[in-house]
């Protein structure tokens, strides 16, 4: 089973990064991750994405507000980093705290900052496969890595397992625009073994440690894991049981080190897109 390595897939987008910053006047796009609270999850990621965009020679501020922030002070403090202009994107770490209205925010932050597409106007643009607006970047990472690795799409058998808006639905329909035939799983699919067996590409979104094992993995399919869990010894893990999967698999992403590392490069990607746009280019 060939492990598909998240930095190689990085690496080939960093390149694609680099030109698409030729010719850009004025200081390197700035993106701003906007965090309320202290979640293990959230940290992670916020770190991934520091280190991603120095190592991409892009710059990056953190703007950090206590977990009890009142929806009035959070609407005021958001509202100012949306209209700075040196801020070419925003990723707005999520799910936010429970007094925060987070639809408003949807509805607040400016579409072309939105690099993760949580808007109204970029989650219409996934599902009508209109690519000038932003997919949120997990989604995006996955056809990254199919691509990157010339793996074709067309016309595969696809499940995905998972059907929330940051993964599983944003990614079918990206599956959908590569022309794939999709299959969407989730706690009320009868038959969750049958339809994992089926895939010819396997993707794992459900955010349960190791659910899925030998039984769920056809001959020679691709397995995409985009979990990211705690296991019980308290290690990084994915949705994916891997030694289970080896002699089934012909490929397959490791956690950590496969679409982690790939969702930070493809936030980086998106902030130049932003960038260049901003700019008229
Ligand atoms: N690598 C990366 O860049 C990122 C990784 N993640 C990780 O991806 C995973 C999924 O994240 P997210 O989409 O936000 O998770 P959510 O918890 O929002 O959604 C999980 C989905 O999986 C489904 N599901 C859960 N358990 C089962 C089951 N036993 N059988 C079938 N379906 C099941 C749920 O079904 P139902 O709708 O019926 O409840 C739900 O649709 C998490 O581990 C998260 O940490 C998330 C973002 C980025
Ligand atoms: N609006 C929003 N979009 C998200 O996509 C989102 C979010 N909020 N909140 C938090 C979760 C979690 N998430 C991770 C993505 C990559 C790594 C990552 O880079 N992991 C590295 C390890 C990084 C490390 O911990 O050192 C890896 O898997 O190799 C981790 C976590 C995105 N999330």
């Amino acid at each position: 089973m060939k492990i598909l390595k998240g930095a190689e897939v990085s690496a080939k987008i960093k390149e694609q990064v680099t030109q698409m910053m030729e010719g850009l006047e004025g200081p390197a796009p700035k993106l701003a991750i906007v965090r309320v609270g202290e979640k293990p999850d959230d940290m992670s990621y916020e770190r991934g994405a520091v280190k991603k965009m120095e190592n991409f020679g892009l710059r990056v501020q953190t703007y950090v507000f206590p977990e009890q922030i009142s929806d009035s002070d959070f609407k005021a403090e958001f509202s100012a980093i949306n209209r700075d202009p040196d801020v070419s994107g925003i990723l707005l770490l999520r799910p936010l705290p429970k007094q925060i209205a987070e639809t408003d925010i949807e509805k607040m932050i400016d579409p072309e900052k939105d690099l993760d597409g949580i808007s109204p106007a970029n989650i219409a643009k996934v599902f009508a496969g209109d690519k000038t607006g932003f997919a949120p970047c997990t989604a995006e990472a996955v056809i990254e890595v199919l691509k990157a690795n010339e793996i074709d799409i067309t016309g595969k058998n696809v499940t995905i397992v998972g059907r929330s808006m940051v993964v599983g639905r944003p990614l079918s329909m990206l599956m959908l625009k590569e022309n794939a035939t999709v299959t969407i799983c989730h706690t009320r699919t009868r038959d969750l073994e049958t339809e994992c067996r089926r895939a010819e590409i396997l993707v794992a979104a459900a955010g349960k440690a190791k659910m899925l094992d030998g039984r769920h993995v056809g001959q020679d399919a691709i397995v995409i894991d985009v979990g990211i869990n705690v296991d019980e010894n308290g290690k990084l893990c994915g949705d994916v049981d891997f030694p289970s999967i080896e002699p089934l698999a012909s490929m397959a992403t490791p956690v950590p080190g496969g679409v982690g590392a790939v969702t930070t490069a493809v936030l980086a990607k998106h902030l130049v897109l932003a960038g260049r746009r901003q700019r008229g280019n």
